[in-house]
């Protein structure tokens, strides 16, 4: 009888393994961009384009990401000090392998998509690592390029724990937008946002996992 009963038990586990495992396989892959990405105008020649739920897999891509980039730390000076950069960082250059394949298809589509509006494709991806709340990007535009002085886009796949993309115009202080970035979603900044607008992942006190966005530029733009 009670054999009965430990046979069943581990039955049942190897069953719950197998889900789980099964879950975990789940194909990493792209949803369609075509008629699923919303565009929300800012002002000045600015706007933002949100595909929520883009990646499906996302949590198979996200152990990957985690595993099998070369992450790194930085340090920055900031007036007379050096301090830690609050997050874990990698670029790929346009010639570098991306480290899965559905990255590559991922900037594919992105070209395919953005392409006639953009003028050229995507050609890197940086990668941003926030291990936990105290992880964050300050206020800032992507101006280290062409964004300085030119209309761009910045494209962000997410994967893992959701954090929120705020955003304001340059000069304000305050948060006019507000854009909760989970699993799977892509949200792409666009027309003069890099100029004009700035973006950051604030910290938060809230107990928060890992989350790594992946960002997708055309050549020049930093
Ligand atoms: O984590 C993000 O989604 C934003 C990262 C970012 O703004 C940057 O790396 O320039
Ligand atoms: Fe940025």
């Amino acid at each position: 009888m009670s054999a009965i009963t430990v046979a069943t038990t581990s039955r049942t586990r190897s069953a719950d393994l197998q889900d789980s495992l099964l879950d975990f396989a789940e194909d990493i892959d792209l949803a369609p961009l075509d008629g699923a990405v919303e565009r929300r105008t800012l002002t000045r020649g600015a706007w933002v384009d949100i595909r929520p739920g883009w990646l499906q897999g996302a949590d198979a891509l996200m152990s990957k990401l985690v595993e099998g980039v070369g992450w790194h730390a930085e340090r920055r000076q900031m007036y007379e000090r050096v301090v830690d950069v609050p997050r874990m960082l990698c670029f790929y250059d346009e010639d570098d392998a991306l480290p899965d394949p559905v990255l590559d298809r991922a900037k594919t589509m992105l070209s395919d998509y953005y392409g006639a509006e953009l003028g050229e494709p995507f050609r890197t991806a940086g990668m941003c690592l926030y291990r936990d709340g105290r992880d964050s990007v300050a206020w800032h535009g992507d101006t280290i390029g062409r964004g300085k002085s030119e209309d761009t886009m910045v494209a962000i796949l997410s994967v893992g724990a959701a954090r929120v993309l705020s955003l304001r115009p340059r000069g304000s202080t305050t948060t006019w937008a507000r854009y909760p970035l989970g699993h799977g979603d892509l949200i792409v900044m666009g027309g003069s946002c890099q100029r004009t607008w700035e973006h950051a992942i604030t910290k938060t006190a809230k107990p928060v996992g890992p989350r790594i966005s992946i960002q997708f530029r055309p050549r020049g733009v930093r």
